[in-house]
């Protein structure tokens, strides 16, 4: 099994890298590509980590180099947010650097299971499926928004606020990655009842968890500790499904429903990516609501995506 990680050097790929260097399994190759470089010494760094896992560091003009014969690839390379700005802001940068490096997917490891955390999740994903199209190589169970960071933190706010251990309670969340096309579903938490109002506010909360963590940092950029952490459980998810397990995660997905082209559903994995995109069940009626209103949005971010590449 081989690993890839694009943007390695970031603040995500380098939390990244460090956890998949200590949790995957033994046998496993890890390849660290970034334009920055600093890559190779990233790429040292965690290769005396004593474990069974072997890591090397690919610089700007490797590219085809650390995607070969590569089983996963997971995408956080690009630029973060800074205060005051949307997720869409990042349109401007990301877009081409995802287009060109899924480009790459598909001259060298067409078959891998691509990861995307670059923002905005929301249109990338939509890029990253065309780029594949236009290369005669898009499979729509091997493609991936991961969106692992909304269920982690809905997890960690709900269980903070009952005073549980967040390790045992499950949050749905279904949509998008950004704002409020973010939908917990706080309605099928097994075992919590919320008021109105908490419903309300700890919506509200995840949905701007994001923008939290960008003030907090003033300027210096987005989570790269959490999202690492939630990057890593979606791979180690994707790499134990490959493995025969039988693995369910809420990640954005094609699924061509009413809702949205992509849409965060809950997804069986298994040795071929997406096995079945299960039903995301009952909703209240406030979660159905919200869902009604944010539907436009999150099409015209994909409609972003499907342009850029076509037009
Ligand atoms: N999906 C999600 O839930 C989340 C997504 N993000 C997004 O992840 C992205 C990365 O965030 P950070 O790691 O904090 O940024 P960062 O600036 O710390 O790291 C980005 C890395 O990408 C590299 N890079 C830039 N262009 C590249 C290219 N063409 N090829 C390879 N590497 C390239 C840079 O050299 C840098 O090392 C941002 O777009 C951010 O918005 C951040 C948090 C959560
Ligand atoms: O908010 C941002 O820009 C980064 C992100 O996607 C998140 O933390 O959920």
């Amino acid at each position: 099994m081989k690993v890839a990680v694009l943007g390695a050097a970031g603040g995500i790929g380098q939390a990244l890298s460090l956890l998949l260097k200590t949790q995957l399994p033994a046998g496993t190759e890890l390849a660290l590509y970034d334009v920055a470089p600093v890559v190779p010494g990233v790429a040292v760094d965690l290769s005396h980590i004593p474990t069974d896992v072997k890591v090397e560091g690919f610089g700007k003009d490797d590219l085809a180099k650390a995607l070969s014969g590569s089983d996963i690839v997971l995408i956080p390379a690009g630029v973060p947010r800074k205060p005051g700005m949307d997720r869409s802001d990042l349109f401007n940068i990301n877009a081409g650097i995802v287009r060109n490096l899924v480009d790459g997917v598909a001259d060298n490891c067409p078959e891998a299971c691509v990861c995307i955390i670059t923002n905005p999740v929301n249109t990338t994903v939509a890029i990253a499926a065309e780029a594949l199209k236009a290369k005669g190589v898009y499979n729509k169970n091997k493609l991936f928004g991961v969106t692992t960071l909304d269920v982690i933190r809905a997890e960690t706010f709900v269980g903070n606020l009952r005073g549980l251990n967040p390790a045992n309670v499950h949050v749905p969340v279904i949509g998008g990655h950004s704002g409020t096309t973010i939908l917990p579903l706080l309605s099928q938490v097994e075992g919590v009842e919320f008021t109105d109002e908490e419903v309300a506010s700890l919506t509200t909360r995840i949905q701007n968890a994001g923008t939290e963590v960008v003030e907090a940092k003033a300027g210096g950029g987005s989570a790269t500790l959490s999202m690492g952490q939630a990057a890593a459980r979606f791979c180690l998810s994707l790499v134990s499904a490959m493995r025969g397990e039988n693995v369910v995660e809420y990640t954005y997905v094609e699924t061509n429903s009413d809702d949205a082209q992509f849409f965060s559903h809950p997804v069986r994995l298994g040795k071929n990516g997406v096995e079945e995109i299960l039903p995301y069940g009952e909703l209240s009626d406030f979660e159905q609501k919200a869902k009604e209103s944010m539907l436009e949005g999150l099409r015209g971010d994909i409609k972003l995506g499907v342009e850029f590449v076509n037009n």
